[in-house]
């Protein structure tokens, strides 16, 4: 664990050096730096890796609200930067795939490639957010763990009891961070600024994902100039949670081709 402070508080990241490819990890809504664990473990001992927790997320500050996508974005860089990485592979979930997106476009020069897991362009709608920063401030954020639960994981991991804790995990999250990151979102449609992301990205799915379905990430990886496409037959939103071997093997074997 380490602290970058920022002009917005303070950001937690964690990392690894190595001599091999570099890669940074942005993480989804709702999970901290975590959510990487199971992945990070599997990689190559000599690849380097960057993971933070987003502003209200995790250990970092919670922001002011009012920032968007490409502020997160921009965190992503900074934290780049204070590790001394020049360029790497940005593999992000869900508003991580996003937050990569937007590095590749404000950025380009810093992106190897992208591993987007469960995104898009654009994630649902701005009515859709808005009910769900409404409902939290009225329900609080244990009430909606226990809806937004079943569209992370797909059964098989639904029914383990690890499932409980990222249950918990999410119940905890900050309600100021958490709607701000939501607000973030839904400002936010990049789908006409598709054409300009020209590296190689691998863009991953899930059968059972109800946040971003098949049908959603079939069509990123149809509008990205240079992009692989997997989905996978067992998992939700969150497949380096639910099933991070397969994750894991799609991830080396997709920088192994890719590596210049
Ligand atoms: O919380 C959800 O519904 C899934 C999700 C949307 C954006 C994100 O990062 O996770």
């Amino acid at each position: 664990m380490e602290a970058l402070t920022t002009n917005w508080g303070v950001m937690n990241l964690e990392r690894s050096q190595g001599t091999g490819p570099a890669l940074v990890f942005v993480n989804s809504l709702g999970t901290d730096l975590r959510m990487w664990d199971d992945v990070i473990s599997r990689l190559p001992h000599d690849w380097a890796t960057l993971r933070m927790d987003k502003r209200g997320h995790g250990l970092s500050s919670t922001a002011p609200e009012g920032y968007t996508i490409p502020d997160l974005a921009n965190d992503v860089i900074a934290a780049m930067d204070h590790a001394g990485i020049e360029r790497a592979i940005i593999v992000g979930c869900s508003i991580g795939g996003l937050i990569a997106q937007h590095i590749a476009l404000i950025a380009p020069a810093r992106v190897v490639s992208l591993v987007l897991s469960n995104t898009s362009s654009v994630l649902g709608t701005a009515e859709a957010w808005q009910d769900r920063i409404d409902a939290i401030r009225a329900n609080g954020m244990a009430d909606m763990a226990d809806k937004i639960l079943p569209r992370w994981f797909g059964p098989d991991f639904l029914a383990r009891p690890e499932a409980t804790l990222w249950r918990t995990m999410l119940a905890h999250c900050d309600v100021d961070g958490y709607t701000a990151t939501c607000d973030a979102i839904a400002g936010t449609d990049i789908t006409e600024r598709m054409q300009d992301i020209t590296q190689p990205a691998l863009v991953i799915g899930g059968a059972y994902d109800l946040a971003t379905p098949p049908n959603v990430v079939r069509a990123l990886a149809e509008i990205l100039p240079a992009s692989d496409l997997i989905i996978f037959e067992t998992t939700g939103h969150l497949p380096a949670v639910e099933a991070p071997e397969a994750f894991t093997a799609a991830l080396t074997g997709f920088v192994e081709r890719t590596q210049s």
